[in-house]
């Protein structure tokens, strides 16, 4: 989606939420807790696809291995608060996060593009730079190939629906219901009572094929945040992730999070606000929200489209908590494959061996140009900037993504020499007025994006919130060059560019084309 369309969509969500904040009137809406007489009715009946398995239903080594891994990327230094950009504003998320996922996957968020720290798979060849971080990311993987099996992926081989069925209901259950937030049942407690979930069998179908290919880790220590968001139609209280979808995930996939706190053991048997999983339905002040209380190594699943007509929120307890937060991204346009394929494409164009001082193209055909340029324009900015956006923080635990940003970016300069070319095309005299002006017709607003999107990146890196933050996490203007810097085809300030274009259409008569 481009920029400008999300920014509508973004605008046309506040102006909904204002109005039913106007209707609300300044009161605060019903939700229920395990508590409540009718939470189980409510979960049942609006919150049907959420599904919690508790720790004890849990393999012990696996509970083990991650709250090894939690603590050693923590160690490692592997968490940063990301510095996104909500509704066209810089914020740090409260929470610090730390993504880990296939080699190649990337996952986008709040208009932030995350390149995961590869787990090693069959085909992969991973380095880390530490032996920690190396066993945290295979413990992440272990998990995640449990959390597949659980939700069906390992009957899907068997490519037998009743078996997929009974997988799930023998696996996911909800919980006992009585058990509440100020119980002090740690891990290997037993369970009281157990109740079947209700998945639907047709929801059952849907998550096959569901494979969760990245985690996106969370941490907060509440005790050293200085202000917490209070919930705000519910009064459900501080929170440490606000209300919202997961984005750029497969239609209709699973989410799978798993919860862990870190409590001092001197402090485990002290009453404890817990932390707890906020739900309500989007767009609904009718249907109470649901507060989902959760204990250490509980995990809590969000079936098939829950997470489009529900949106969720993280309410903090006292004590400092991870979650790994396991998902099916959207692979359509965010791989590193995906990018290759499209550079490729786009340099075909360009005829081989061409240099700065002699290079043509192989074809000026309009739509050409135009893809070339709308490719050139993908990859600097959901890419190139993103990563740079993030400083160098990625090339701190592994190597892996070096290589293909640095082979990401040669093609990106190649790109540079093919827009000079594009531009030296429309204004050969062997090209009628008619393919000049819609040469340029087409052209042009892809320029003006470029132009638009690197002054936005470039005032994204020089904000207060960017220099704040230690020189190798800092954001990087990145590719960036001075005027009149001779290895390079363009400069990097478009504007003279855009204006010498504006003005051709202009001085040939045909702007009422345009
Ligand atoms: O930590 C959790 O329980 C969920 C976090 C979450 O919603 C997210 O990271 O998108
Ligand atoms: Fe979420």
């Amino acid at each position: 989606m481009k920029r400008s369309e999300r920014a509508e969509q973004d605008r046309a969500k506040e102006i909904k939420k204002q109005k039913l904040l106007h209707q609300l009137g300044g009161q605060q809406l019903p939700y229920l807790t395990p508590k409540d007489e009718g939470f189980q009715l409510l979960w049942k009946t609006k919150y049907t696809n959420l599904i919690l398995r508790e720790a004890n239903k849990i393999p012990f080594d696996l509970h083990v291995q991650m709250q090894r891994a939690f603590s050693s990327l923590l160690q490692c230094g592997c968490f940063f608060r990301d510095l996104v950009n909500i509704r066209g504003k810089d914020v740090f998320t409260a929470v610090s996060r730390v993504i880990i996922g296939n080699p190649g996957c990337t996952y986008k968020y709040l208009n932030t593009r995350l390149f995961p720290i590869p787990w090693q798979t069959i085909l992969s060849k991973i380095t880390y730079s530490q032996e920690e971080i190396a066993m945290s990311c295979h413990a992440l993987k272990e998990f995640n190939n449990y959390l597949c099996s659980i939700v069906g992926n390992d009957v899907v081989r068997s490519e037998d629906s009743k078996v997929i069925g009974e997988g799930l209901e023998n696996n996911l259950v909800q919980p006992d219901l009585a058990n509440s937030c100020e119980s002090e049942k740690g891990i290997e407690d037993p369970l009281t009572s157990v109740e079947e979930p209700p998945v639907q069998k047709q929801s059952r179908h849907k998550a096959v094929g569901a494979l969760f290919n990245v985690t996106l880790l969370n941490y907060m220590d509440p005790k050293t945040m200085p202000y917490l968001k209070e919930e705000p139609y519910f009064g459900m209280g501080p929170m440490a992730v606000g209300w919202h979808h997961d984005e750029s995930l497969v239609a209709g996939s699973p989410v799978a999070v798993y919860n862990y706190t870190s409590s001092d053991p001197g402090t485990i048997s002290d009453k404890k606000a817990c932390w707890r999983a906020g739900l309500k339905v989007a767009w609904d002040i009718d249907t109470p929200g649901l507060v989902l209380p959760l204990q250490p190594g509980d995990c809590y699943f969000m079936m098939d489209d829950l997470n489009m007509t529900h949106q969720h929120c993280v309410l903090v307890g006292d004590e400092p908590r991870f979650s790994s937060t396991h998902r099916v991204a959207e692979e359509g346009d965010s791989t590193l494959d995906y990018v290759f394929g499209r550079t490729e494409e786009a340099v075909s164009n360009l005829l081989k061996g061409s240099t700065l001082s002699n290079a043509s193209l192989n074809s000026t055909e309009i739509t050409i140009l135009k893809k070339t340029e709308e490719i050139h324009n993908e990859v600097e900015f959901e890419w190139l900037r993103q990563y740079w956006f993030q400083g160098r923080r990625y090339a701190k635990f592994t190597d892996w993504w070096c290589k293909p940003i640095e082979k990401l970016e040669e093609d990106w300069k190649q790109l540079e020499l093919m827009t000079l070319l594009m531009l030296k095309a429309v204004e050969d005299d062997r090209w009628s007025s008619e393919k000049r002006r819609d040469a340029i017709g087409s052209l042009l607003p892809i320029l003006t994006e470029r132009q638009e999107l690197r002054q936005h990146w470039k005032n994204r890196c020089q904000s207060k919130l960017a220099k704040s933050l230690p020189a190798d996490d800092r954001p990087m203007c990145h590719p960036y060059w001075e005027e009149g810097d001779l290895s390079m085809p363009l400069p990097f300030d478009l504007q003279s560019t855009i204006a010498h274009l504006e003005e051709i259409v202009t001085s040939t008569g045909i702007e009422e084309h345009l």
